[in-house]
């Protein structure tokens, strides 16, 4: 449906080098849409093929463009000779000149200036090394979502062999953007993967209108026509992020593009088979590409699957892809276990234990743990360490508002670097958690060893009066404490670990 506006745009141009684009493009991109379905290895091969061919035609245009540019500067500059005068000759000679490349322009910076007797030297016009093609006037659009849309070379997982394909694209959420999301700004994407090095497309969770997405919107009516300048960019685009990828595919992955793949794969391997079945999803932003890959599952597989949250943060996520979570533990009957937990860390060490509690509510978090038959902790590999406190990060310590300096006085005497969490710029004053609790980051100097110190460390803190929990999730001596029985860890070449 994408390409009809390319092809309609066929018949009024009069550029071969445009229209011979234009065929080309239709083509790539039907192409494209076919490899969607292919298996990974044969996508690849297509795709460079794809790339060669489309480069190969870029420099063909280009080249046409310049001579038609030169030609249209002699034309001019002859012109001028003979009497008429015109000011700013350099101004004059606007990319309009290249008017048959429609959306297509070549910025031209290098070009030497144009030396003309009557004006003396001409303002240079840019020329750039690059050929680019543009979708609508710069900065239209913004930073687009489009830029998620190309070839999706990592399509970690297939779907289930039972899934309905089509009811998997028609729930909420699993839709592939369409042309209309180009505007918004993916709320999910870090900026070092926008169009870069994030080659997997994701669903979209309810992109939200920004004030200047509200202008886009505006521009996109007013410019009906930019649609099929918006389709090129968009095969453009990929046509970048494919080339990126596949260059990257032989080195390192983006940090988010490691965390989707671990998350798809942990998802995957755990996702449970018998029903009723619970499923508890914790916070933090590799949880959003484990919602992700669980909504893409299709409603018959999610027909009597209970999600669990383990606080606000984490509703939130399941809410952005229409799950329902049940927001309290109290909800579930004693005997009930929860089948798997999904949630991630802020290190794990050689024994699988770990430190966690950016989110705030670690004390849900362990209830949750515990009541689990299955703790997988996702992970990227800079979160991996031999023994915790080893990247400097700290873990929550929550506590009762009165406890406060009591509570830091004994962690400090514990060795620890120890701060009340503030609340800012949300609320002055402290950081408060859903139960009403304060939380202290805690941090120490590296454990020597990954087994009994963790237990011990854990051990003093919980004894501390006024603590509520800790964010040391372990197995010990004294028995198991909420630690992971799996951990994912997703690899800088894009590769999964799974320990445990
Ligand atoms: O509290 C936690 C998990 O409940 C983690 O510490 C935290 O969420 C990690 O977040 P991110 O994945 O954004 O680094």
């Amino acid at each position: 449906m994408l390409a009809m506006p390319l092809i309609s745009n066929l018949k009024n141009t009069r550029s071969p080098a445009v229209k011979n684009v234009i065929t080309s493009l239709v083509i790539i991109y039907i192409l494209r849409n076919f490899c969607l379905h292919m298996s990974e290895p044969h996508r690849a091969q297509i795709s460079e093929g794809i790339l060669e061919r489309m480069e190969k035609l870029l420099t063909k245009v280009r080249s046409a463009s310049l001579k038609r540019k030169e030609s249209n500067l002699s034309r001019k500059l002859s012109k001028e000779g003979k009497g008429k005068k015109k000011a700013g000759l350099g101004s004059n000679l606007e990319p309009t000149d290249l008017k048959d490349l429609d959306s297509i322009s070549i910025n031209t910076t290098d070009a030497p200036p144009v030396e003309n007797k009557n004006n003396g030297p001409q303002p240079s016009k840019r020329v750039s090394q690059d050929f680019s093609i543009s979708t609508t006037p710069p900065g239209a659009y913004g930073s687009t979502y489009s830029l998620t849309e190309g070839p999706a070379l990592i399509t970690v997982e297939p779907l289930p062999k039972n899934s309905s394909r089509r009811s998997s694209l028609s729930k909420p959420g699993t839709r592939k953007p369409s042309i209309q999301h180009v505007g918004f700004q993916s709320p999910e994407l870090e900026p070092e993967d926008q169009g870069e090095n994030d080659p997997t497309p994701a669903p979209t969770p309810a992109p939200t209108p920004t004030p200047s997405t509200a202008g886009s919107i505006k521009n996109s009516k007013k410019h009906k026509h930019h649609h099929m300048p918006s389709l090129i960019s968009l095969i453009s685009n990929a046509t970048r992020a494919t080339s990126k990828s596949n260059r990257s595919l032989r080195r390192t992955r983006s940090t988010t593009t490691v965390r989707r793949l671990a998350a798809y794969k942990a998802v995957s391997d755990n996702f449970p088979t018998t029903r009723p079945a619970y499923i508890a999803i914790g916070a933090g932003a590799l949880m959003l590409q484990v919602v992700e890959r669980i909504s893409q599952y299709s409603y018959g597989q999610l027909a009597d699957v209970t999600f669990v949250s383990t606080g606000a943060a984490s509703e939130h996520i399941m809410a952005s892809y229409k799950l329902r979570p049940i927001t309290s533990l109290n909800l579930l009957s004693p005997e009930t276990k929860i089948d798997v937990y999904f949630d991630t860390a802020d290190e794990v060490d050689d024994n699988l234990n770990c430190i966690r509690g950016r989110t705030g509510n670690i004390h849900l978090e362990r209830m949750v743990a515990l009541r689990s038959e299955n703790f997988i902790c996702i992970i990227d590999y800079h979160k991996r360490v031999p023994t915790l406190f080893t990247t400097g990060k700290s873990m929550a310590v929550e506590i009762t508002p009165e406890s406060y300096f009591w509570v830091i006085k004994k962690l400090r005497g514990s060795k620890a670097i120890a701060s009340l969490r503030s609340g800012e710029p949300a609320i002055s004053g402290p950081c408060i958690t859903q139960r009403g609790n304060y939380i202290i980051d805690a941090t120490w100097p590296s454990l020597r060893d990954a087994g009994e110190e963790v237990e011990i460390l854990a051990e003093i803190v919980k004894g501390i009066y006024g603590v509520v929990d800790h964010g040391i999730f372990y197995a010990g001596e004294g028995g198991w404490n909420g630690r992971p029985s799996k951990v994912y860890v997703g690899l800088e070449d894009g590769a999964v670990d799974t320990l445990g």
